[in-house]
């Protein structure tokens, strides 16, 4: 056995398929002082017993982008390190039982589309040719990925190993981490075969992360949000007739929750069933010592249906007996995305973890934590997976709620409007008894609870009403509703959950000045900042307030809290002078907003001066107690946002309500943004764009800018983020937002578009083309801001 080095430059823990190809791609990119400690053997826990299966499908961006990365290398890999990898491009179907599935389908086909990858939607009649084995008369269509397929994940894992130590990497096995330790600068990562210093660590520990995790408690770590789900899959014995055969593609049933594709001569059965089993969270149910290479026990009798569901579909299936069932540990984070970039609380600490689709996944993975390490930040927008985007809120209840309900619900379709139910109420405003007294329907900003729309008697509140493409579903009369009350009126938006910090003390101006591109306020006023990573992306934008020479208040998205904080924390001098500090809980945030905004206010029992100008910063007062009020409306009315503790916030809102103010949504105050062109954090702000591209002011020249588009041709669906903008046949951009603007009675859309293309475009809406038109001005309401500045 190779003998445990005492210094690395990077020390990855765990040998699964993603530590592996961390280190290869630490390797490629030149840094061989790098470790992997494996506390038994390579693609022990979750790697081994993988069924290795290869798709380019994902509804997220970044993950299609990663998976798509893994293709191209695994086409490669192999001969690249000298390592045959039993790797099978059989090409694979979805099998659609609905529209709405195959609209789906029409939108990830044309991202992929967008992505120069290609994935085609194809009719029953086709599903039939590419998988004559196949029953499809109950189908409404498919889809068709050539590329798709499996791989062997404990040859892959071999393969990533051999590249890295090709290129220096070391590998000890059977060298399980027992504590981890700051020394100055260095982590100290204790072993029984002796102690490793190192400046970088990542936690690729599969379902063990959370041990590791604990391990970095103590230098301001958090819990690894994740939970552990049992998956089993099912191989049959020996098909006559799928042999002297080409290989039968893949075939995924996702209205029906099961992948089922060739293994050798037999066939492999993966069901993800509702009622699926979270393991190791009870007293009689422990994990042992050591379960690098078991399995939990068959259970069969949970996938029964789906085993039936899919013998009659592909009847072979029913026509041998089972060689084995293999029901193995899955870990999954609260979204069944991984858990990919820094260590939230901890410097130069990494986790790569929470990985349910891990063998596709884990090239790309790999690529990212190498540019993690190496750069700082890395090609793809790597927000989906960032270990931050789950915060205090997220405990393991919850992590064991939401894993077993995207488990439950694996390949359902996220539909925009549709507000997943399990691990709800974590963060709540203080107005929340109030908005669930006034009908509110409820969504999650960052664990907060905030009423995105407002129900009246006959307005259908069914879950499974919203799950739907469509435009008009039951919310869209009521935001109707809403948005005439913000237009006409006065509304009430609890924007409780905004991230707030507060940034004061000697030289906190001259700080962020250097920290920001954008010019800061003067005393009194607020304004937007934008701040970039080292290559120019969009890293955050933050609405600053100068309450004083030397006294800030910064905000963020809800679900920015923690990335923004590193962010700004990371760039602090050491012996800075000021403090930065996260004020976000405990406070209300109202906005009041609408045209009789002014006399709702004056008659309520706020106490402010409501002549002071657009942009500007006062502290008010409401019986007594002062709070932060802006003059600022994301809605683009007159209107006022206010800040107060919370224990303020029932009696506030109460006079505002009295006065004339009206409950308004989420959903309402989305539309309005839209029509203003005003730009949403996860939407158009995203790390896949530099602030260039984005229009921020002296950032230097783009290739693409940002631009609201009209629809001429409305349909029936908004579309999709990520649908395809075309000109004379010319891809030439892709959607970020969309929705129906209720002031103006458009359907408008947010793109980013190549320079130069104006006048009409075509937006590819699940599969058919729509006349849009590029505005001349992003703003589509209240152009020259007369009516938020009245
Ligand atoms: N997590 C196993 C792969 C599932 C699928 O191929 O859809």
């Amino acid at each position: 056995m190779a003998d445990l080095p005492s210094t690395a430059r990077v020390v990855i823990i765990g040998g699964g398929a993603v530590g592996c190809s961390t280190l290869y791609h630490l390797t490629q990119r030149g840094w061989s002082d790098v470790l992997l400690l494996e506390k038994s053997e390579l693609t022990a826990g979750s790697t081994w017993h993988a069924a290795g299966n290869c798709p380019t499908f994902s509804g997220s961006w970044t993950v299609m982008q990663m998976q798509a990365y893994s293709i191209d290398l695994f086409e490669r890999l192999g001969d690249e390190v000298g390592y045959p990898i039993n790797y099978h491009q059989t090409g694979a179907v979805r099998l659609a039982h609905t529209k709405e599935r195959m609209r789906e389908f029409e939108h990830v086909a044309d991202m992929a589309a967008s992505m120069g990858r290609q994935i085609d939607v194809i009719s029953v009649d086709q599903l039939k040719e590419y998988v004559p084995q196949m029953e499809g008369h109950d189908l409404v269509g498919g889809l068709w990925d050539a590329r798709d397929g499996d791989i062997d994940p404990s040859q892959v894992t071999q393969a990533y190993a051999k590249g890295a130590r090709d290129g220096g990497a070391k590998i000890i096995r059977s060298c399980p981490v027992t504590d981890v330790t700051r020394d100055g600068d260095e982590w100290v990562i204790h072993t029984p075969q002796g102690d490793v210093r190192c400046e970088f660590v990542v936690n690729a520990a599969g379902y063990y992360a959370p041990d590791i995790g604990n391990m970095f408690l103590k230098h301001g770590g958090r819990p690894v949000p994740q939970t552990v789900m049992a998956h089993q899959y099912l191989v049959t014995e020996e098909i006559e007739e799928l042999k002297d055969v080409p290989t039968m593609p893949m075939i995924r049933d996702p209205d029906s929750s099961y992948y089922l594709r060739q293994e050798k001569h037999g066939l492999l059965l993966g069901p993800y069933e509702k009622g699926g089993r979270i393991h190791w969270r009870t007293e009689d149910d422990q994990r042992p010592d050591d379960f690098s290479f078991q399995l939990f026990p068959d259970d069969l009798e949970r996938i029964e249906s789906y085993i039936e569901d899919a013998c009659e579909r592909v009847p072979l299936l029913g026509s041998v007996g089972l060689q084995r069932v293999i029901n193995g540990p899955i870990p999954y984070a609260p979204d069944g995305l991984p858990l990919i970039g820094p260590m939230p609380g901890v410097e130069k600490a990494f986790e790569a973890t929470a990985f349910t689709f891990g063998i596709i996944q884990s090239g790309g993975a790999g690529k990212m934590m190498a540019e993690w390490i190496i750069d700082g930040e890395t090609e793809w927008d790597a927000w989906p997976v960032d270990p931050r985007r789950y915060t205090s809120y997220t405990d393991q209840d919850y992590c064991d709620a939401k894993g077993k309900e995207i488990y439950d619900n694996e390949y359902a379709i996220h539909f925009a409007h549709y507000n997943w139910p399990e691990g709800r109420n974590k963060r709540l405003s203080s107005l929340h008894a109030k908005h669930e007294a006034a009908g509110a329907v409820f969504g999650v900003f960052g664990g907060w609870e905030r009423p995105v729309w407002f129900a009246k008697d006959g307005d259908n509140t069914d879950l499974e009403a919203a799950a739907t493409y469509e435009r008009r579903g039951p919310w869209f009369d009521a935001v109707g509703r809403e948005c005439a009350i913000v237009r006409d009126e006065c509304g009430v938006i609890d924007l409780t959950g905004l991230t707030r910090y507060a940034l004061n003390g000697p030289g906190a101006g001259e700080w962020l000045e250097t920290v920001s591109v954008s010019k800061l306020p003067k005393v009194g006023r607020t304004r937007l900042a934008y701040f970039k990573s080292k290559n120019g992306k969009f890293q955050a934008e933050m609405t600053i307030t100068r309450r004083g020479e030397d006294d800030f208040l910064l905000m963020t998205a809800a679900v920015a809290e923690w990335k923004d904080l590193e962010m700004l924390q990371a760039a602090m001098p050491a012996d800075a002078a000021f403090t930065l500090t996260n004020v976000t809980e405990d406070t209300t945030i109202m906005l009041v907003t609408g045209p009789k905004a002014r006399d709702v206010v004056a008659a309520s029992a706020i106490e402010a001066d409501l002549e002071k100008g657009w942009l500007t910063h006062q502290t008010a007062s409401v019986n007594g107690v002062e709070f932060d009020m802006l003059r600022v409306s994301f809605a683009g009315e007159l209107g006022w946002e206010m800040h107060m503790p919370a224990s303020a916030g029932p009696a506030a809102y109460d006079s505002i309500i009295a006065a004339g103010g009206k409950p308004v949504g989420m959903y309402a105050l989305d539309s309005m943004r839209l029509e203003k062109g005003y730009m949403a954090w996860g939407h158009e702000l995203n790390a896949d764009y530099t602030l260039a591209e984005l229009g921020v002011p002296n950032q230097g020249e783009a290739d693409k800018r940002v631009v609201s588009l009209v629809m001429d041709d409305e349909g029936d669906c908004d579309a999709a983020p990520l649908s395809s903008v075309w000109q004379d046949g010319k891809h030439v951009g892709l959607t970020s937002s969309a929705g129906w603007g209720h002031r103006t009675g458009k359907a408008i859309a947010l793109a980013m578009i190549d320079k130069g293309i104006e006048g009409q475009v075509e937006v590819e809406i699940f599969g058919t083309r729509h006349k849009a038109t590029i505005q001349p001005n992003a703003t589509l309401w209240d152009a020259d801001n007369a009516r938020i500045k009245a």
